[in-house]
């Protein structure tokens, strides 16, 4: 017998939900690939509670903190070397376009330190050819993935897990969702399309391989 007073419609008579499209971002396991040293994720998170890390924004229940290049390419070396090989190169392969380091020390790739509840970053596009992402921490209950938007508004995410990396384009629409509580580490990655078609560094953000 159906219950006429229902006002909701069954679950078969509703349009069926659309289907989740693949986020637009690709993806590399530097775990499964054997690339990252032994203690790696140790070292990292050493790094996110240096001296040397900047805390951007904070409010009563979260921060948002990062540290910037030039620690990171003293700090994490293989990171580093890996910024401007294989992650390059896979960039380039993987977003079809021929991708080179960021020549400013400083933004070429920072420790992305996101802590506490509700921490999270906006909607925005990256001013880059490609935007490399490094993560160093899995998703934390109920938060912490990569989204991305696409221009008709529909959305599609990526849970961080620790050594992934993902590559897509920089104008693609993106942000982090609100963690639930914890550390979310990530490490961001600037590609160009050229060593000309980006800002010049000055004085000590100039580096030399
Ligand atoms: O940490 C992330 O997953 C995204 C970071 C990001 O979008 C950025 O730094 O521009
Ligand atoms: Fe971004």
């Amino acid at each position: 017998m159906t219950d006429a007073r229902s006002p909701e419609p069954s679950i078969a008579a509703r349009e069926p939900a659309e289907p989740a499209s693949p986020p637009p971002c690709h993806l590399l396991d530097l775990v499964a690939e054997g690339l990252l040293p032994a203690g790696w994720e140790e070292t990292v998170a050493a790094l996110a509670d240096a001296p040397e890390c900047l805390t951007l924004s904070r409010t009563d229940q979260w921060s948002f903190s990062v540290v910037q290049g030039d620690v990171v390419c003293d700090r994490l070396g293989w990171l580093w070397e890996l910024y401007h090989g294989v992650l390059r190169d896979f960039a380039t392969r993987a977003c079809s376009r021929p991708v080179v380091a960021a020549a400013r020390l400083r933004s070429t790739m920072t420790l992305n330190i996101l802590s506490g509840p509700g921490a999270s970053s906006d909607w925005h596009r990256d001013n880059n050819a490609v935007t490399g992402l490094f993560f160093a921490t899995a998703r934390t209950d109920g938060g912490g993935d990569l989204l991305f938007r696409d221009a008709a508004g529909r959305e599609s995410a990526v849970t961080p897990r620790p050594g992934l990396f993902v590559c897509f384009p920089g104008a693609i629409e993106h942000r982090v969702a609100p963690i639930a509580d914890g550390r979310r580490l990530s490490l961001p990655m600037v590609y160009h399309d050229s060593t000309a078609d980006q800002p010049p560094a000055y004085g000590d953000d100039v580096y030399v391989l």
